[in-house]
């Protein structure tokens, strides 16, 4: 392995409120990546792009996956679609269902119809976007609500469709900064617990200055132990990570995250996705949660 932790060996919990869920992601290989377009500030298509070092990279994210005891599935990646691998922005996933995407700019459109087949050809109930969205980029699951982002990609009406397919409360957040212009590098779930009396525990990590004052004064009051990261590990996509309620994978530059990560007891394990970064994406963007 070359996660520069020890991801090998079976996950302790190592601290008594900390447990692992075993998790179920769809990831697509990065097979075609390159940056050919710009629809965020992170893409600049004059730079070269290195598209083995994109597989590689992603390799040793799907590989700390399964070493941690996730199932992962794949997508067959689409030549013309070189987005694909942020399998996040695909759909929503919550109990079998999978509420489609509806991408906002045309170079990434016909994924949307691509994931709708998957979900359908992999026995998910698929509910068709009318509204924009992005999926779970723009959506996170927290225990029993649904937090969801606007601002640059999902619009505000998409949010209603969500809590109309769903049934479940959603929460708008702003987003203000175009260089977090999905929700999930602004905020990671860190511990949705599910036990027998339903969601015991939920907390998350955010960015507050990437929202606007009434989506930090919700944050505030809704999560008050939530850990609040830095700009700096902010602006290296730290908070674009995945966990499993005891394993956070995050990207090495975030070492501010990854003490606040440690003192809270929690297992950062450290995947670089350098090159996926030059597209504006990370750890979460390439992972979509399948929630049967
Ligand atoms: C957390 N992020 C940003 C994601 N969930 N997805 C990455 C999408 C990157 C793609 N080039 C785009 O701009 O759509």
């Amino acid at each position: 392995m070359s996660t520069q932790n020890a991801v090998s060996a079976p996950a302790v919990d190592t601290h008594a409120s900390r447990v692992q869920q075993r998790r179920t992601y769809l990831m697509c290989r990065p097979d075609h990546f390159t940056v050919s377009y710009s629809i965020n500030p992170w893409m600049e298509p004059a730079n070269p792009t290195d598209t083995a070092l994109a597989v590689s990279q992603w390799q040793k994210l799907h590989d700390t996956y399964i070493a941690l005891g996730h199932e992962v599935h794949l997508i067959d990646p689409i030549a013309s679609l070189p987005d694909m691998v942020y399998t996040a922005n695909g759909g929503f996933i919550i109990d079998g269902v999978a509420y489609g995407a509806k991408f906002r700019f045309a170079e990434r459109q016909p994924e949307g119809p691509a994931f709708m087949e998957w979900f359908a050809a992999n026995g998910f109930a698929v509910a068709d976007p009318v509204e924009v969205n992005e999926g779970e980029g723009d959506f996170l699951l927290v225990g029993d609500v649904i937090l969801a982002g606007t601002g640059f990609r999902s619009t505000g009406d998409s949010h209603g469709e969500l809590g109309r397919v769903f049934g479940k409360e959603v929460i708008s957040l702003n987003l203000v900064d175009p260089r977090f212009y999905h929700l999930d590098t602004a905020i990671s779930v860190l511990d949705p617990v599910e036990g027998p009396n339903g969601v015991e525990k939920a907390n998350i990590a955010y960015l507050p200055g990437a929202f606007d004052a009434e989506g930090q004064r919700i944050l505030a009051e809704r999560f008050p132990d939530a850990i609040k990261v830095s700009d700096d590990d902010g602006a290296v996509f730290g908070l674009n990570s995945s966990s499993d309620g005891l394993n956070v994978i995050i990207s090495p530059r975030a070492k501010g995250f990854e003490k606040q990560l440690r003192e809270r007891g929690y297992n950062p394990v450290l995947v670089d996705l350098s090159e996926l970064l030059l597209g504006g994406g990370g750890i979460k963007c390439c992972t979509l949660e399948l929630r049967r």
